[in-house]
């Protein structure tokens, strides 16, 4: 079956739909003041990581500091749940305005991987001590939604 990264448009389709995100984040009064100015390396990186969470190259982990880069990118930022919500809305309007697919199932997989993103990332950026930190220990590889398997991530 086609992967995730695949149906997304690879590389090239990917990097656009995040160029367009991360532009959005930067603009918006509730989420810039976590990001301040920007980093220049924050598209390519989180390019590579949904990337590698669609099935494609897995660049992020092997070549960026993986899963512990991510988890210290968001400690101490104390993400409200206001916070999350615009970063999802944002996500998703990114998604319509950079021509990513629009097809139901992939769009239920978009959004459950946010979903679920932004969990992990509001609960680390709280934790206190690595036992308050989200379990989540390396990039998750996301599926296709199967009704018979509620749960999106492979197994
Ligand atoms: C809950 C909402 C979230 C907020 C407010 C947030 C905020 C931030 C901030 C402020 C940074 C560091 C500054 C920068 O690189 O520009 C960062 C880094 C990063 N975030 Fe998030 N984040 C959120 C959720 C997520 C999710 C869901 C993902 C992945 C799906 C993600 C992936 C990344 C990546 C890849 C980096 C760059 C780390 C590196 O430099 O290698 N973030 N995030």
């Amino acid at each position: 079956m086609e992967s995730l990264y695949d149906h997304a448009g690879g590389e090239d389709g990917l990097r656009r739909f995040v160029d367009t995100f991360y532009s959005s984040v930067l603009a918006d009064p509730l989420l810039q003041p976590l990001f301040g100015a920007g980093r220049p390396d924050h598209v390519a990186h989180l390019t590579a990581f949904t990337a590698e969470t669609f099935g494609g190259p897995d660049h992020f982990s092997q070549q960026m500091g993986g899963f512990q880069r991510l988890i210290d990118a968001h400690r101490g930022l104390r993400i409200d749940e206001e916070q999350r919500q615009r970063f999802i809305e944002l996500y998703l309007a990114a998604a319509d305005a950079s021509g990513l697919p629009g097809d139901a199932p992939f769009r239920e997989a978009l959004y459950s991987h946010v979903d679920f993103g932004t969990q992990v990332a509001m609960r680390n950026s709280h934790a206190r001590t690595d036992d308050e930190l989200h379990p989540l220990r390396e990039v998750p590889i996301w599926n296709w939604p199967d009704p018979s398997d509620p749960d999106p991530r492979a197994d």
